[in-house]
């Protein structure tokens, strides 16, 4: 596991980019695509900084949403919709290149295994310690039979979602937490040094890596 502690949500980002573009090198030259799942929330406002510039063919990208809530787009808590406004366009990344987990049917398409192996999920970590659409206590913590599962009494609104599940987290090749501010302290304390079990403290990829990136305010628990 890595922790990178930095200055601002500037240099977050930045450190964001460069861990992105070096794991997209490695998946296009490996595979010639390049499997990122992302997640909605703050880390939308880190991508749209930390993707500006990197050096890694966008062409070869195809973008899985890890969670998304059941609103319409135009909704302001759609992630996709989310995504539209502030990265398409402004990256030069299409519309069709990001895929909606609805059922699990659309990721079926992608992969052939008997789970999906993404090069790189990027998760956030809410103030509750979920991730994803995977909340404390929730019985889909212990769900391993669907890749992609429904929720419909998310204690964080909206209550209808769709979630990627643990079994496909811990079998992705990278697992990315990144997040700011002082309202995450607390909680990565409670993650990070007292080892609390949490839904982000399952995120444990078979033969994978877990980085974390947060900002001098969410990590001002932690020893840098
Ligand atoms: O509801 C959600 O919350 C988490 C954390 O969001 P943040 O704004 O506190 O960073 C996010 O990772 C997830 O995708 C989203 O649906």
């Amino acid at each position: 596991m890595t922790i990178i502690i930095t200055e601002n949500e500037q240099e977050l980002s930045q450190e964001l980019g460069r861990l992105i573009e070096k794991a997209s090198n490695e998946a296009i030259n490996d595979h010639n695509q390049f499997y990122i799942g992302v997640s909605g929330g703050s880390l939308i406002t880190f991508l749209a900084n930390g993707l500006k510039g990197i050096k890694t063919d966008l062409s070869k990208w195809v973008i899985f949403f890890n969670d998304e809530r059941v609103v319409p787009i135009d909704d302001p808590d759609s992630t996709f919709g989310a995504y539209k406004k502030d990265i398409v366009g402004k990256i030069p990344l299409k519309e069709e290149q990001f895929v909606q987990i609805k059922q699990g049917v659309s990721m079926a398409l992608y992969f052939t295994e008997a789970l999906p192996v993404f090069d790189m999920l990027l998760l956030g970590m809410g103030p509750d310690g979920h991730t994803c659409s995977l909340f404390p206590d929730h019985p889909l913590l212990e769900d391993d039979s669907r890749w992609v599962a429904p929720i419909t009494d998310s204690p964080k609104p909206p209550a209808a979602r769709v979630t990627i599940t643990f079994p496909v987290i811990n079998n992705a090749k990278a697992c990315v937490f990144a997040m700011a501010g002082d309202g995450k302290a607390d909680m990565l304390k409670r993650v990070l040094i007292d080892k609390e079990d949490f839904p982000v403290n399952r995120v444990k990829p078979k033969s994978g890596t877990v980085h974390w990136i947060i900002d001098k305010a969410a990590g001002k628990y932690l020893k840098n």
